[in-house]
């Protein structure tokens, strides 16, 4: 598959309110139209960021009851785009955690490809922020493609993107676009998103859409922002820095054989023993 796509991110400040946070993706969307977009993507915690436990608790629903998801849906089919929904949490029937599930849906509206975030966030910063996502979500186990009409994306959310193995898995699977909804935190933000989403687009020659969450949200957390295009040979195509906003890029799906054909290094995977302990 081929040709060329004009990408979007949509760069948010979500908060707990579900109301305030579909009205904030629609607006950034209809910009993202404007300009011609027709792959549209949110950050992770889209339909809402919220940590606090007897909040969130009144905020999960089932995907099929997912305010978010059903406004996304009906938006990619009243303009004819394909929207990814970076995540929002999800009810889950045989689990009393929720999952952080990113879903795309195509220019109809109807669902392709649903995604579990795989890798949990529990981490304890100098700075002394401290995260126990599993405490909260139950870890995806299933690396996941979707085929959109010009190309194959490949999956992830956030704290996924330091596990380098899951992208080079996406790209044996047949993956040119990568996509890295996230809700970094400023600190690590700093150190290595840029450097981080230029190594697996380098890695797997793909593309690799990463839409962020920014500035400070109302239970308190600050997020890193900058949302992020990056090229197969890993020019970064446009960042959002830190408002909320949209940037967009064109997708020559060209330039993923060509990143490869000057480095093939995806073709040179060995099988090697581990080392002698
Ligand atoms: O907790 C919430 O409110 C919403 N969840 C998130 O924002 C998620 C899980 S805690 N954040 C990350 O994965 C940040 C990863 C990151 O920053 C890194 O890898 O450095």
């Amino acid at each position: 598959m081929s040709g060329t796509v004009r990408a979007a991110c949509l760069q948010m400040t979500s908060g707990d309110d579900l109301d305030a946070n579909i009205a904030e993706a629609a607006d950034l969307a209809r910009r993202a139209v404007d300009q011609g977009a027709t792959f549209l993507t949110l950050p992770e915690n889209a339909g809402f960021l919220e940590s606090r436990p007897e909040r969130l608790a009144g905020l999960l629903k089932p995907e099929d009851g997912t305010p978010m998801f059903a406004a996304m849906s009906a938006l990619a089919r009243q303009h004819g785009v394909a929207v990814l929904v970076g995540s929002t949490g999800v009810k889950l029937a045989d689990d009393a955690r929720a999952a952080n599930r990113s879903v795309l849906f195509g220019p109809d509206g109807v669902r392709l490809a649903t995604y579990d975030k795989i890798h949990m966030f529990d981490v304890d910063l100098p700075d002394g922020e401290s995260y126990r996502e599993s405490a909260r979500y139950r870890p995806g186990d299933r690396a996941v493609v979707a085929d959109l009409g010009w190309g194959r994306l490949g999956l992830s959310i956030c704290y996924d993107l330091r596990f380098a193995y899951l992208y080079r898995m996406l790209a044996h699977a047949g993956a040119q676009v990568l996509t890295v909804p996230s809700a970094f935190t400023v600190p690590t933000g700093e150190a290595h998103w840029h450097v981080l989403l230029r190594a697996r687009a380098i890695e797997t020659g793909c593309f690799v859409i990463a839409p962020a969450q920014t500035g400070t949200h109302p239970n308190g957390r600050r997020t890193y922002g900058h949302s992020l295009i990056v090229a197969p040979w890993g020019e970064v195509l446009a960042d959002a820095g830190t408002e909320p906003g949209v940037i967009v890029a064109d997708l020559d799906l060209a330039r993923v054989a060509e990143a490869r054909a000057r480095v093939p290094a995806l073709t040179h995977d060995r099988k090697i023993a581990a080392p002698k302990a």
